[in-house]
């Protein structure tokens, strides 16, 4: 099944503190950015994708797009001030297609096998998620104190993508916009339609550059990648 994919590239990226936007930092000499769009672009089932950037990063990023072959991205739209802002003003060019993913592309590391896992799964659902059981213990905590242990075996570590049948995503942002409502994945917006998500577990490779420590983290994938 043919998909889409939107990809939020508009962050930026206080937490890694890298004085730039990671998406522009290398990992073996290739920027993170483009180690992700390759994978949707040597994707057959992949039909197009669209990002979200900073208006500023645009002239860079589509110097990339084109240093690096990257053919299959449709459009570039600007960020917005949250990451579902800058999803939804993708979401809003889409024109046709049935199943949209949307995948953080500072998630170098997914594999097509995990996509068109989701893929299925999300034909058969309309929504379908990735992720891998939590390996901590969680607890929610006030004030420096905590104040409950979350049962962990039922627990997950949610990643990207996430992929919908796209009538159903666009109804669950524009559920979202109405309510000022803002989650911190696409998934939590289709529950609050009471529309039942699945889960695909994926790996713990998954990462999402985040914070300095996650760019060891990834030369040690990578490295690892190689060797296979
Ligand atoms: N307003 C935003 C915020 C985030 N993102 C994108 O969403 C993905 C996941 O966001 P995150 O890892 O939190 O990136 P940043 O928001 O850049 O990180 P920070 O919160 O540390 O600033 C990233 O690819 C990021 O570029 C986006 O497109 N628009
Ligand atoms: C969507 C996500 O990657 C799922 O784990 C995560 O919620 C994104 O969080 P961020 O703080 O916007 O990176």
């Amino acid at each position: 099944m043919a998909y889409q994919v939107i990809l939020p590239a508009a962050g930026q990226g206080k937490r890694m503190g890298a004085g730039k936007n990671k998406l522009l930092l290398e990992l073996n000499g290739i920027p993170v950015l483009i180690h992700t769009l390759k994978v949707f672009e040597e994707d057959e089932l992949c039909e197009g994708m669209i990002l979200a950037v900073h208006p500023q990063d645009f002239e860079e990023f589509n110097v990339l797009l084109k240093k690096y072959n990257i053919n299959k991205v449709t459009g570039l739209v600007p960020g917005g001030k949250e990451r579902q802002y800058s999803i939804y003003n993708a979401l809003k060019t889409v024109t046709n297609g049935s199943i949209i993913l949307v995948h953080d592309a500072a998630r170098p590391f997914i594999r097509k096998e995990q996509i068109h896992r989701l893929i299925e799964t999300a034909q058969k659902t309309g929504a379908a998620i990735i992720g891998v059981p939590a390996k901590d213990t969680m607890k929610k905590v006030q004030v420096g104190t905590v104040v409950e242990t979350v049962e962990r075996s039922s627990l997950w570590a949610v990643q990207t993508p996430q992929a919908f049948r796209i009538s159903l995503l666009l109804e669950a942002y524009q559920k979202a916009e109405l309510e000022q409502f803002v989650g911190t994945d696409d998934s939590s917006l289709v529950e609050r339609l009471g529309h039942p998500v699945a889960i695909v577990e994926g790996d713990y490779d998954n990462i999402k550059l985040t914070t300095p420590e996650d760019l060891y983290f990834a030369e040690a994938i990578l490295k690892k990648r190689q060797k296979k």
